[in-house]
């Protein structure tokens, strides 16, 4: 992360998006959430399967209309964009996808797929620039210039990922969400993802939101960290803050999950249950700053307990 005041790039308001809504298959995928995003960091998002992350990261390339609440990008409200100032605005936020697989176009070359930003923006001024361009995204994720004409099936998976990487970076974006981006591949390669990630994110100065539910690999690339259950935002901190002296019994039972590759600790590591009452027996819940940065969904009374047994 940069020195210095840091700047808000995304900034979320109290936003809420319900599927189906005032229907009886309502959801509260996002329900009342605010977070902010510095400029240069990286902001893990984590909880299970279902808990809002990726309607979150949706809600915010404005996937989705938001049911209530606002988005913020560099100060100015992007929350109703349309037109063509949604365009500028999609050429600064970009995506990259869990399964490069889906997301790849198989009957479109690996040239073609790069420059797709590049021709609807027209960043381009000529075929040779075009092609020179997309050489020059190929090398900065570890492929080679020859890989430019074959097809998505010809390459594994860590290297389609490689190429949904340089297809997002391809309209040199600021902001990059970044959807479980190694949950679909080898763990032996998923490292070597998350490094090209890190080190393309501190070349270019770029901010991402990185979605997982792995907390250990988000521990390892993130700033800070948010943790979300139920469309809820639960915890959010720094990341070592939220990984090693967690608050909310949920980060807690989360983390405890956490396989631990050594087999004597593995073999004595307790899984924490979640009580779920913390978040139905309808009390009031404000995000409170137990300590500084580092804030939990809870009552007064449960802030002071959280505290008080922080590890
Ligand atoms: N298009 C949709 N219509 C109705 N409900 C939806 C839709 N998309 C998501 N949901 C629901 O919204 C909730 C949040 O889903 P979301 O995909 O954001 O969670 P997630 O944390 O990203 O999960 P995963 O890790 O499985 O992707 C879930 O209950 C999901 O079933």
């Amino acid at each position: 992360m940069t020195e210095g005041t840091p700047k808000k790039l995304v900034e979320l308001k109290d936003l809420q998006l319900y599927f189906n809504k005032g229907k009886s298959n309502e959801v509260r995928a996002i329900d009342h959430v605010s977070f902010d995003i510095y400029e240069g960091e990286v902001f893990g998002l984590v909880g299970e399967s279902g808990s809002g992350k990726t309607t979150i990261g949706r809600t915010i390339l404005k996937l989705y209309e938001p049911t209530a609440g606002d988005i913020l990008f560099e100060g100015k409200d992007v929350t109703h964009l349309k037109g063509k100032r949604l365009s500028e605005f999609r050429k600064n936020a970009q995506m990259i996808f869990q399964d490069p697989q889906a997301s790849l176009n198989g009957r479109m070359k690996v040239r073609d797929i790069i420059a797709e930003g590049i021709d609807i923006n027209k960043l381009a001024e000529s075929k040779a620039d075009r092609n020179q361009k997309v050489q020059q995204l190929l090398d900065l994720v570890g492929l080679n210039k020859d890989h430019a004409t074959r097809y998505p099936h010809e390459f594994s998976g860590g290297q389609r990922q490689r190429i949904g990487i340089a297809r997002a970076l391809a309209v040199d974006p600021k902001f990059i969400i970044a959807d479980e981006p190694i949950s679909a591949l080898d763990v032996s390669i998923q490292a070597q993802v998350v490094n090209l990630m890190k080190e393309l994110q501190q070349r270019h100065s770029l901010t991402y939101l990185f979605i997982a539910h792995d907390l250990s690999m988000v521990k390892y690339i993130s700033d800070r960290i948010g943790v979300m259950h139920w469309g809820k935002l639960l915890e959010i901190g720094s990341a070592d803050a939220v990984y090693n002296h967690p608050l909310h019994p949920y980060t807690k039972s989360l983390l405890s999950a956490i396989p631990v590759p050594d087999p004597e600790v593995e073999k004595a590591r307790q899984h924490v249950d979640y009580d779920t009452s913390v978040e139905t027996d309808g009390k009031k819940r404000d995000m409170i700053e137990v300590n500084p940065g580092h804030f939990v969904l809870a009552t007064p009374e449960e802030a002071a307990t959280y505290k008080a047994a922080q590890r």
